[in-house]
């Protein structure tokens, strides 16, 4: 919808209602249609400035529309309209003008935005391209490079750099539409022949074959995979060397191919799922619109290892006041050199000043006494965490909030070291936390809902993703890592090597395997987990039992590998060698595979062939089984969270949707028959057993994913 009226004598202000972000959906194109005929029909109107209800000017295309049948205007003669169009048109930009929002903004003739404004063409992130012109009128405008760095990253901008840029032409700290009206009043009459962009020649820069091709080196290098940054290099490329309408339909095609492709749907899927986990609820009936968070002005971090350093920067970089708590005094010095380092270089990426001041330090845990939330970072030891727990029980203010960064153990049984179990909730980041978005939320049995909010609460105003998950061994997204990582394990076992692995799943789109993220994160981490299950036994070299562990198969290799010293790439080897200790460069290791080669003859394993498609099958598909299982079990709200949890959290490529969501591409029937087909040769692997609930789904016809809930509620109502 938008409304017409007439301000100041003669400047007809039209304004886009749809809230909250003013999406562009058919009623608002007709709305605008509309008024734009109207505006220009009469004679009253000299100019006219286009402005969003409530502070928005306009998020873009309605994303909910896609998929649906279009019905109403088209955007591009919508757009075109207004700039043919012999009035002078204003765009009054507030808020965000994004996608069609801003390519709407490039139709009109000027630009007046507000200084906190953010303007962009984040089509791409949504596997698109901006294809209401866009791609053909900012090139135009601003010129080709800078016109390519913004569509193929989609990031948005801020007023200054627009009108640094040449998007807009002035920027206001005042009311926008009062400043746009005087403006519009200014430049009533004025030819606008020089105003029109889809008139103007394409700047083309010199070397223009090597500028495209080195633009599409670097979308297919950052891509893995993703096809809308090529698509979006190939558009601007037609504004550079074809006449304007030949570009648009070269735009229109490239659009076509993007707009049915499965990598668009699982975008469009992941920027509504990321908002949904923001609607969280628990088992017990807590739900995010009916509980109140707690203030938290003060909050204290113990443990100042790598972990502990992230989330204190993390949280001072919100405004809180925080108070750093590490009892090693080496670690302790180590540990304020790097924050600050941390503190300084965020600053200077944001443009503001640091925050160090929101820090201090101490070496007594008895600091933490007048906080309100308290986070634990110490190390990852049952015994460790027991005793700290009970320690913060005694003395921590009353309802004061306790917190735990485990990545694995168990919430519940930390809750019962306190006095009071519903103020414990588990708060697990991803290191580097100042930087990773994810952030697990875990609640426990006796958690209260104000403990659950509050955490939630804070994750957001830390500017992470948020998801509410239950309390098990690995929470969600450690749980569904292990029979993805024990599926590596085996394929080695049968004839793979670490790089046949790593390179299958980096070309599914993973930024790194899962060798060369074990190296990357350390293979002692696990090896130390294994060790408290009772499951490392060294000197088990050879014969049927070493390869079977607490009446399961077992694979023996990482710990035989940390037996040897080598923990990746803190020790310069791991599945792979580097150049020294704490090198980045894997290179692959001839010891390694002669190890692999004698581990084989000892156990009489006979190598075979492996695919892609054999370690894309069996690593994924157990994930995406033990997803399921997390569902029936009523971890995880939704196969949405953990989608989020998978794409923020563990590199799973954002193109694909996330592993419940890819399931539901590649199809559930097709999923269960493979994970039969392995459990049948695998029988001792239980992880490869399909879990019921994906029978069930299958056995219901395979439901679309946002009817999955339906199907686990009946599950948990028939329980
Ligand atoms: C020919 C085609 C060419 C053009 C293509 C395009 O334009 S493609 C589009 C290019 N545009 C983009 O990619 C911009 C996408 N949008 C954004 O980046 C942000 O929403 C924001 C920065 C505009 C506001 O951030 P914020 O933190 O203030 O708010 P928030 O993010 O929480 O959203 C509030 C509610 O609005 C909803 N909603 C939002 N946008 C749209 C939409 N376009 N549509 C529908 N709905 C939309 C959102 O789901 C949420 O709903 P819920 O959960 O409450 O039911």
């Amino acid at each position: 919808m938008a409304q017409l009226s007439i301000v100041s004598g003669s400047v007809g202000l039209i304004t886009l209602q749809n809230p909250p972000v003013n999406a562009l959906s058919a009623a608002v194109r007709q709305g605008i249609v509309d008024t734009v005929e109207k505006a220009l029909s009469d004679p009253k109107v000299k100019s006219v400035v286009i402005r969003g209800q409530n502070g928005v000017f306009c998020g873009g295309a309605d994303i909910k529309e896609f998929g649906t049948k279009m019905t109403g205007p088209h955007l591009i003669p919508m757009i075109h309209a207004i700039e043919a169009g012999n009035k002078p048109m204003v765009a009054a930009i507030e808020g965000s003008a994004l996608g069609g929002g801003l390519e709407l903004a490039l139709g009109c003739h000027y630009r007046v935005a507000h200084s906190k404004a953010r303007l962009g063409l984040p089509e791409v992130t949504l596997g698109l391209l901006p294809a209401a012109a866009g791609s053909q009128r900012l090139p135009r405008l601003i010129g080709v490079p800078a016109a390519l760095n913004l569509i193929t990253t989609g990031r948005h901008v801020t007023a200054a750099e627009a009108l640094q840029l040449g998007i807009v032409d002035q920027v206001t700290d005042h009311d926008t539409v009062d400043t746009a009206v005087k403006f519009a009043l200014n430049v009533a009459g004025q030819s606008l022949d020089a105003r029109r962009i889809s008139t103007f020649p394409c700047p083309r820069p010199a070397e223009l074959d090597a500028l495209f091709e080195d633009a599409m080196q670097k979308v297919r290098k950052s891509a893995r995979g993703a096809i809308a940054p090529v698509a979006c290099v190939q558009a601007v490329r037609a504004a550079a060397t074809l006449p304007y309408a030949e570009g648009l339909e070269r735009e229109r095609e490239l659009m076509a191919t993007l707009f049915n492709s499965g990598q668009a749907r699982a975008l469009q899927y992941c920027f509504f799922a990321q908002r949904a986990v923001g609607r969280w609820s628990t088992p017990s009936g807590a739900r995010w619109d009916t509980s109140k968070p707690v203030p938290v002005p003060k909050a204290a971090v113990i443990g100042l290892g790598t972990m502990g350093r992230g989330i204190a920067v993390a949280l001072a970089q919100t405004g809180l006041s925080v108070v750093a708590v590490e009892t090693q005094e080496k670690q302790m010095m180590e540990a304020k050199q790097a924050v600050s380092g941390m503190l300084e270089r965020g600053a200077k990426r944001r443009g503001v000043a640091p925050v160090s001041d929101k820090i201090s330090y101490s070496g007594n845990i008895r600091a933490v006494a007048d906080v309100d939330l308290v986070i634990e970072a110490v190390f990852e030891d049952m015994a460790v965490k027991e005793k700290l727990f009970q320690q913060l029980s005694a003395i921590c203010k009353p309802g004061a909030l306790l917190c735990t960064n485990t990545s694995a153990l168990d919430v519940d049984h930390l809750a019962s070291q306190t006095r009071n179990p519903e103020l414990v909730v588990g708060m697990h980041f991803f290191a580097p936390a100042h930087v990773m978005k994810l952030l697990e939320v875990v609640y426990g049995r006796r958690s209260s809902t104000q403990a659950v909010a509050t955490a939630m609460q804070l994750g957001k105003k830390m500017g992470k993703v948020s998801v509410a998950v239950g309390n098990c061994r690995g929470f969600v997204g450690n749980r569904m890592l292990k029979p993805y990582i024990e599926q590596a394990f085996y394929l080695l076992e049968e004839g793979a090597t670490p790089e046949l692995v790593d390179r299958a799943l980096e070309e599914f789109g993973f930024s790194m395997g899962v060798f060369r993220m074990s190296d990357l994160s350390g293979l002692d981490v696990g090896w130390r987990v294994r060790k408290g299950d009772g499951l490392v036994e060294p000197g088990l070299a050879s014969g049927p039992s070493a390869r079977v562990r607490q009446g399961r198969r077992y694979s023996p290799l990482g710990d035989l590998l940390c037996e040897q010293g080598r923990f990746g790439q803190k020790t310069g080897r791991g599945w792979y060698q580097y150049e020294k200790p704490g090198g980045r460069v894997a290179r692959s290791d001839p010891w390694l595979h002669s190890f692999l080669e004698g581990y084989r003859a000892r156990h009489g394993l006979v190598a075979r062939r492996i695919d892609h498609e054999e370690v894309l099958e069996r690593c994924l598909y157990a994930l995406i089984n033990e997803g399921f299982h997390i569902l029936e079990d009523g971890i995880a709200a939704g196969p949405e969270d953990i989608d989020v949890i998978y794409v923020f959290g563990y590199g799973w490529p954002r193109h694909r949707g996330g592993p419940m969501f890819y399931a539901g591409m590649v199809g559930l029937a097709k999923v269960l028959e493979r994970l039969e087909h392995y459990h049948q040769a695998h029988p001792d692997v239980p992880h490869l057993q399909p879990c019921s609930l994906l029978r069930r789904l299958v056995a219901s016809g395979s439901p679309p994913i946002h009817k999955w809930r339906e199907v686990i509620r009946k599950l948990h109502s028939h329980l």
